[in-house]
């Protein structure tokens, strides 16, 4: 199916459903005019009615509407969207759950047998399309659902199809890890701060290193060690700054929170 002709859902209206949904409209991959978001309340779907999309608070409007239908309620409301939705779930639909922690296996429990279920863990800079997204594929989707869902998802990201055991490890590096990230800049723009330099100017300084950073880690594919390496003189500034982070236990701490953010999406997907 051309993606022009595709009609797409969001059952919930929020930051990650307006995330992907600006990142299909800003590639044109999808016309406004083709989008249809539900919520219960109209807290969320102005947005998607600014963009030109359609609004609804009935979420079965949105299946009939719609052949591929993304689910982005908060995890603990998504049994209830599912038991809620079932009966109007046909062949036709491809169903795709950005829900923290909730698994294929749960899913494919709650939907009719055989339904075209995915399971997608997007972040949230699918806003600017600079997001990090990967996915599994239940039993009764294909290639074809796969390669429709990478081809669509790509205008908001990086998008690559991975085995399900990995979707909480990346939940927890790259779901979570924009919070971490954001942190850590507001950590260095504090920095900056009580060393006497205006908060507005440290924060855009604080991006555009990280932006900078990351850039550099992505175009040149050499190891992060390598990199800074590159960055410490010996003797010089780098390397005393380096010194107290290590102190701080930068490393071991951020390890920590990789694991404990995969953990909790594990202890999530619990039934
Ligand atoms: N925010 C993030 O950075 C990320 C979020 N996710 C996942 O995306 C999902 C959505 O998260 P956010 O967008 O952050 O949440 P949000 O709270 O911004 O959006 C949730 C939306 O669901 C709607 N909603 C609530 N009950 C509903 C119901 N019964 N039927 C239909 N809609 C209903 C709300 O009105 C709201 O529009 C979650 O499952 C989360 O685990 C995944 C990766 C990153
Ligand atoms: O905090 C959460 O549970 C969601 C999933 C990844 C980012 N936000």
């Amino acid at each position: 199916m051309e993606a022009a002709e595709l009609r797409v859902g969001f059952v919930g209206a929020g930051r990650m459903a307006g995330g992907v949904a600006r990142g299909l409209l800003l590639a044109g991959k999808v016309p406004a005019g083709n989008i249809l978001a539900s919520a219960p309340s109209d807290r969320n779907l102005g947005a998607f009615r600014e963009s030109g999309c359609r609004t609804t608070h009935c979420n079965l409007e949105v299946l009939q509407d719609s052949t591929l239908v993304f689910l982005a309620t908060k995890p603990h409301v998504l049994p209830g969207v599912l038991q809620e939705i079932r009966p109007a779930v046909c062949p036709h639909h491809i169903i795709v759950s950005l829900a923290a922690g909730v698994t294929l296996q749960t899913l494919q429990r709650l939907l009719p047998a055989g339904t075209k279920v995915l399971r997608l863990m997007p972040n949230l800079p699918c806003v600017v399309q600079a997001g990090a997204m990967v996915f599994s594929r239940g039993d009764g989707a294909g290639e074809q659902e796969a390669a429709l869902l990478k081809s669509l998802l790509s205008s908001c990201g990086l998008c690559e199809e991975v085995p399900e055991s990995y979707i909480n490890i990346h939940t927890g590096l790259s779901g979570s890890g924009v919070a971490y990230v954001y942190l850590f800049a507001e950590a260095l723009a504090e920095g900056a701060v009580k060393m006497g330099m205006p908060g507005p100017l440290a924060s855009r300084i604080a991006a555009q290193t990280l932006l900078g950073a990351a850039k550099m880690m992505l175009e040149t594919g050499e190891h992060p060690a390598k990199l800074r390496g590159d960055v410490c003189t010996p003797g010089g500034t780098t390397i005393h700054a380096l010194h107290q982070l290590e102190k701080g236990a930068l490393r071991a701490t951020v390890m920590n929170a990789v694991e404990a953010a995969t953990n909790r999406a594990c202890d999530m997907g619990k039934d």
